[in-house]
């Protein structure tokens, strides 16, 4: 399975004013021990600007961007830091990804990010994502990581989305100022009642209560992943979560991935267009093969490494439409060739598909 497990502030303080050792034990074992399982976990982590703070020894807050920077940039490896000796008990490789809202908005960086998480997860290493505080404006900021390991969910497209905070779930209202409020278990769709509830900013320490965390909700299970928010307290709690126990509160997906990544597919603006040879026109109708370059005939359009581009078979009509794993470009240069020859065409390679199966929709 693969997971992406979100720490907020307030589970790494456990309600204390500093990063809270044991409770990162606890979390790193946990992480750890799915990797062992082969399972396939992704850490977005909260903390560095607490962490900046802890180090400066807690001054009094001024609250601007400015600060929050700065402390972030002092925190951020600190924060760093305190993961990889944890991880190292569990003989676990961690591995910093700091991410922006223009990393998911660029085509070229949003790829670029997806390798390198990608390659992180197949070679059992735990990616520590967090947003890059030290760099972003606020009005181009994620600004919470609720949203970001939404993105991030997406991004790796995830079995599931764990949120811990220091609330055991969502609540019928902020269980802080209502002591009466009872836990939603079920989520089936996120509606306009269930926007309702989230109340004001959060805890003091963390950014967007549970605004934030419905939003992260709908954006994952738009895109077919589930997500669940619940308590950090609970020891054990993800492999737990990844065992099927039930806790906290449970968004259910509102599509299949697949689905999801069909109409996404289909609702892309298509610049380019890729002519196949029969052979590889009736092995994708037929059998919904992946499209090696070796079947592509001629290549239309200007278009980078995965935008959507048509493929048409030698009677011009289109069969399919795709993501393409490399820019017209480089296309252009392989098309006819034989997968092994990639590397030696381009001086490099993003696997023998021009267009892989998984991304491909048959019309
Ligand atoms: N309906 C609700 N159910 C549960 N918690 C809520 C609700 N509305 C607001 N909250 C608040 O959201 C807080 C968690 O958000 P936040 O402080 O941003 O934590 P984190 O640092 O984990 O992101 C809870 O402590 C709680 O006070
Ligand atoms: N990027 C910031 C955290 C922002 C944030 O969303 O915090 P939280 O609500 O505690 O998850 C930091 O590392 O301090």
């Amino acid at each position: 399975m693969r997971v992406v497990l979100k720490l907020g502030t307030s589970v790494l303080t456990a309600g204390t004013d500093r990063l809270h050792r044991p409770r990162l034990v606890d979390l790193m074992r946990g992480l750890a021990g799915l990797r062992a399982a082969g399972h396939q976990p992704a850490l977005v982590t909260s903390g560095a600007v607490l962490a900046g703070w802890e180090a400066l020894n807690f001054p009094p807050r001024d609250r601007t961007l400015a600060e929050k920077q700065l402390l972030a940039a002092i925190g951020q490896g600190r924060l760093m830091h305190t993961y990889a000796t944890l991880a190292d008990l569990y003989d676990l490789q961690v591995a910093q990804v700091l991410l922006t809202a223009d990393d998911f908005r660029n085509r070229t960086r949003y790829l670029n990010a997806r390798t390198t998480l990608e390659s992180c997860l197949s070679r059992g290493v735990l990616p520590v994502i967090n947003e890059n505080d030290a760099v972003t404006l606020e009005q181009i900021k994620l600004g919470d990581n609720d949203t970001l390991s939404a993105f991030v969910a997406n991004l790796l497209e995830a079995d599931l989305l764990v949120i811990l905070t220091d609330a055991p779930g969502l609540y019928t209202a902020d269980p802080r100022t209502h002591p009466d409020a009872t836990l939603i278990p079920d989520v089936p769709r996120v509606t306009p009642d269930i926007w309702a509830l989230a109340g004001g900013a959060g805890s003091h320490r963390g950014t967007g209560g549970m605004h934030t965390k419905i939003q992260a909700a709908e954006i994952a299970t738009r895109a077919g992943t589930p997500v669940v928010i619940a308590s950090g307290d609970i020891p054990d709690i993800l492999p737990r979560l990844v065992a099927g126990e039930r806790h906290g509160t449970r968004f259910h997906p509102a599509t299949t991935r697949l689905e999801a990544r069909k109409r996404w597919i289909l609702a892309e603006v298509a610049p380019g267009r890729l002519h196949l040879d029969e052979g590889a026109a009736r092995a994708i109708r037929e059998r919904g093969s992946s499209l090696l370059p070796a079947g592509i005939t001629r290549v239309d359009g200007d278009f980078q490494r995965g935008q959507t581009v048509r493929l048409t078979g030698p009677d011009g009509a289109e069969l399919a439409r795709g993501l393409t794993r490399y820019a017209a470009a480089d296309l252009t240069r392989i098309a006819g060739r034989h997968s092994r020859d990639i590397e030696a065409q381009l001086g490099y390679t993003y696997g023998p598909e021009a267009v892989h199966r998984d991304d491909l929709i048959r019309l």
